[in-house]
């Protein structure tokens, strides 16, 4: 096996999907970039491809095998499967610590050299994840060392997600009024919804939505807030008093709710784009919000013990720069604050520091692509590695 820029590597990732979107949506952002950028042949085992699905429409739910913008993409369906060393990638990335098949560990033991494994962790702003990247963890009975690989916020981590070209694209969009007013008219908004503050909103079932839209409707400035489908139905439904299947709008008070249908993964970027404040989620929304350079509030993955509060604290420690409003707003947004949220005055407070927290994020959003983006990092370390036996 030849590992070099002379060759095509190959890389294999393993997926498994937790709940919601964001596992695949980050593994499939990953392959796609590695074969695009880098020229790497990518294989990416996942074992729904339903969820896949929802954010690429052109993966098709029932093929064991399919190949989906130059990455081959396998169902993966157990953990019994028989592999080969010639079915081994050069470089293998489980995902989340996901228990790639058995059969597969056997078969990198046997493999020479070894291919480079590593395991790919979640996102956290909190400051034990610079000790721990790039540790290695030796496998206990086989000739097998796989490396931890954490993104983060600072250069002592593998950095953030994203392609080279993201900047340019947003910046070509944001600066084309037309294709701006063509993409929000796709997704049904009037011209009156355009005017307005634009907010799009993606979280949890535990947010706090229907307080902030009572807020939102007693507000002085209209505010249009864009919703996807099965997102907050509850406060959704009872706001529309209806069904909330995607098209469905009301406006109440300064407040229009409009659901919109669940897009592909490159539209959502978009929707961030045209929004001027975006409410996200888990971990690949959360990362795009940062991306398009634009105001958000994170809605954390909850955890027991409201572990999920110390890392909220320890992103806003980074990122809000003593910008009171926006600690506040996004501490009441994730329940980790005492008692209940003043959301009228929550929101206004964060309205009025609206440009210093555009500024911050505009900052953030250049700090963060000088760390190198984490696909770029990972091929270097795993390069290193692969040096470094040989
Ligand atoms: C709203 C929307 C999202 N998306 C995409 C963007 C992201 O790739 C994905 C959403 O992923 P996330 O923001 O990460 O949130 P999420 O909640 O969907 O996903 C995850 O959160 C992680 C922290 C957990 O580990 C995972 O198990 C998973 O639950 O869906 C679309 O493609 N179209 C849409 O319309």
């Amino acid at each position: 096996m030849v590992f070099s820029t002379a060759t095509t590597t190959s890389l294999a990732i393993f997926c498994k999907v937790v709940d919601n979107y964001g596992d695949i949506g980050i593994c499939w952002r990953l392959s796609r970039q590695l074969q695009r950028e880098h020229g790497i042949a990518v294989t990416l085992w996942v074992d729904n491809l339903e969820s896949f699905q929802r954010i690429c429409p052109a993966v098709a739910p029932e093929a064991a095998m399919q190949a989906v913008e130059g990455v081959t993409v396998r169902h993966w369906r157990g953990q019994d499967d028989v592999f080969s060393p010639s079915d081994v990638a050069d470089i293998v990335i489980e995902f989340f610590a996901c228990d790639i098949p058995p059969g597969y560990i056997d078969a990198m033991a046997r493999c020479e050299p070894r291919p480079v494994w590593l395991n790919l962790e979640g996102l956290t702003a909190e400051e034990w994840v610079e000790g721990c990247h790039t540790l290695p963890s030796m496998h206990p009975r086989l000739p097998l060392t796989k490396h931890f690989f954490f993104p983060g916020f600072t250069g002592k981590t593998g950095g953030l997600l994203g392609e080279a070209a993201l900047g340019e694209q947003r910046r070509q969009f944001q600066s084309d009024p037309h294709a701006v007013r063509d993409f929000l008219a796709g997704l049904g908004l009037t011209a009156d919804e355009m005017a307005s503050t634009k907010v799009s909103l993606f979280c949890y079932p535990g947010a706090p939505v229907a307080p902030l839209f009572d807020a939102w409707q007693a507000d002085e400035s209209p505010v249009t807030c864009l919703v996807p489908e099965g997102v907050a139905s509850a406060a959704v439904q009872a706001f529309l008093g209806a069904g909330a299947a995607a098209g469905a709008a009301r406006t109440r008070g300064a407040l229009t709710v409009r659901v919109l249908p669940f897009v592909a993964q490159p539209d959502y970027d978009k929707l961030l784009w045209a929004c001027d404040f975006n409410f996200v989620r888990g971990e690949d929304s959360f990362v795009r919000a940062q991306w398009a350079g634009k105001p958000f509030a994170w809605h954390i993955y909850p955890q027991d013990e409201n572990l999920h509060h110390v890392k909220l604290r320890a992103f806003l420690q980074r990122y809000a720069m003593g910008i009171d409003s926006l600690v506040e707003f996004s501490l009441a947004w994730n329940g980790a604050r005492e008692g209940e949220g003043d959301w009228t005055r929550l929101w206004q407070a964060l309205e009025a520091d609206m440009p210093r927290i555009g500024q911050r994020a505009d900052e953030w959003q250049r700090e963060m692509a000088a760390l190198g983006d984490l696909a770029r990092n990972l091929l270097k370390f795993a390069r290193s590695l692969r040096s470094a036996a040989q």
